[in-house]
C-alpha cells in the first residue's frame, strides 16, 4: 500500500464568474520514503492539490470529489477535529514564505515548543525545550536563535526553522509548496541539501513543489506535470531525463536551460492555459500542442501507464504515430 493515494481528486472554488474546478480528475500515489514533485505552470493546481490533501484550503473552496487515502485511511471523511491528530503529527506543510509558518510575535523557542506540545501533552516542557535544541542543530542552527523572535533572523534560517517545525513530531509526508523559492540560490542550495539529508536520515516522504524544474529533476523520485487542473504525465526522474513523453512536458522542459547539454535558445510554450470555468473538450492542451490530432478536440486523452509511468496523449494511443524526435532532453 501506498503511503499516499490520491484518487480522481477534484476541488472547486468560487470566484466571481461563478464556480470552477481548479483541480479536475487528478490521480497519484506517494510512496514511503519517496520525494514526488509536482510541476506545471502558474495556476494549473499544484498548490490547491497540496492544500486540499493538508486541509489548508483558502476561500470559498471544497473538496468536490475524489479520494485521499493516507496510510489506508480515508482523509476527506474525517471531521476536522480527527484530522487534527494527523495535521503535524502525520503529515506536516512547509510553505513557500516562512513568515506564513511562523508567529512574527513569538520568539522561536515558544513556536517549536508549541509545536511539540500541540501533540505531545504528557511531555514536559524542560523535555520539549531540550527537544527544541535538537531540532535547531538537525537544521545546522546555533541555539541561542530559540531566543529570537522571526523578523530577527535571514529568511534562510526562518525557512531551517519551519523545516524544523515539520520535522518535529517525525510525521510521514512532508508536503512542501515552493519551499526555497523565495530564497537566494546558494540559501536555497543549503536548505535542500538538508532536506535531503534528513529525508535519508528519517525517511519520511515528500510531496515536492516548485516552478524549477531543473531543481525538481535533481531531487524527485517521480514527478507529476499538471496542466489546467489535470495530470498530463507521470514519470520517473529516469524517464523524464531520458525524455518525456507529454508534448506539454516537453515544452515545459524546453524553457528550461539544459543541465548537462549544450546551451540552446529556452522556447517556452506559445499560448495560455485554458479558462478553467469553461474548459475544452478533449485534451486541455491541445490548443497549445505542436502534436495535435483531430480526435485532441473532442476525446479525453488516451491514458498509458506502464512502469516509467503514466502519460495522458492521443500521441500514445499508437505508439508508431508518435515521432520519436519530438521527445524532448533537459
Ligand atoms: N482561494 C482561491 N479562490 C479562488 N480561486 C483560487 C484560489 N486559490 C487559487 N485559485 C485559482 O485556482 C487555480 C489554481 O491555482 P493554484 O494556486 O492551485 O495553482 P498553482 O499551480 O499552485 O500556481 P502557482 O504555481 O502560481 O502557485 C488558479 O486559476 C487560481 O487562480
Amino acid at each position: 500500500m501506498s503511503l499516499l493515494e490520491i484518487n480522481d481528486l477534484r476541488i472547486e472554488y468560487v470566484s466571481a464568474r461563478g464556480p470552477f474546478k481548479a483541480v479536475d480528475g487528478v490521480s497519484f500515489t506517494i510512496e514511503r520514503g519517496e520525494i514526488f514533485g509536482l510541476a506545471g505552470e502558474s495556476g494549473c493546481g499544484k498548490s490547491t492539490t497540496a492544500y486540499g490533501i493538508g486541509r489548508l484550503l483558502r476561500g470559498p473552496a471544497r473538496i468536490a470529489g475524489g479520494s485521499i487515502r493516507f496510510d489506508g485511511t480515508e482523509l476527506t471523511e474525517l471531521s476536522d477535529a480527527q484530522f487534527d491528530a494527523y495535521r503535524w503529527a502525520r503529515i506536516s506543510i512547509v510553505l513557500q514564505s516562512a513568515m506564513n509558518n511562523l508567529n512574527p510575535v513569538m520568539k522561536i523557542k515558544e513556536q517549536l515548543i508549541d509545536a511539540i506540545l500541540a501533540h505531545r501533552k504528557a511531555t514536559l516542557r524542560s523535555d520539549a525545550l531540550r527537544q527544541a535544541g535538537e531540532l535547531m542543530e538537525l537544521v545546522d542552527l546555533p541555539k541561542d536563535r530559540l531566543e529570537r523572535f522571526p523578523h530577527e533572523l535571514s529568511g534562510g534560517m526562518r525557512q531551517r526553522v519551519v523545516i524544523a517545525m515539520a520535522l518535529a513530531l517525525r510525521p510521514e509526508l512532508i508536503i512542501m509548496d515552493e519551499p526555497t523559492t523565495a530564497l537566494d540560490v546558494i540559501t536555497q542550495k543549503g536548505i535542500i541539501d538538508k532536506i535531503i539529508e534528513l529525508k535519508r536520515a528519517f525517511g519520511f516522504s515528500v510531496l515536492f513543489i516548485t516552478h524549477d524544474l531543473p531543481l525538481m529533476l535533481e531531487i524527485c523520485d517521480r514527478i507529476g506535470v499538471m496542466y489546467a487542473g489535470r495530470i498530463a504525465e507521470i514519470a520517473t526522474r529516469e524517464r523524464m531525463l531520458a525524455g518525456a513523453r507529454h508534448p506539454y512536458t516537453q515544452g515545459l522542459l524546453r524553457s528550461f536551460p539544459s543541465l548537462t547539454g549544450p546551451r540552446v535558445r529556452l522556447e517556452g510554450i506559445p499560448g495560455s492555459t485554458p479558462d478553467l470555468i469553461a474548459p475544452p473538450q478533449g485534451c486541455r492542451f491541445r490548443e497549445r500542442c505542436p502534436h495535435a490530432l483531430p480526435q485532441c478536440g473532442n476525446e479525453a486523452p488516451f491514458v498509458l501507464e506502464d512502469r516509467d509511468g503514466r502519460v495522458s496523449c492521443h500521441l500514445y494511443a499508437k505508439e508508431e504515430a508518435f515521432d520519436e524526435a519530438a521527445v524532448a532532453s533537459p
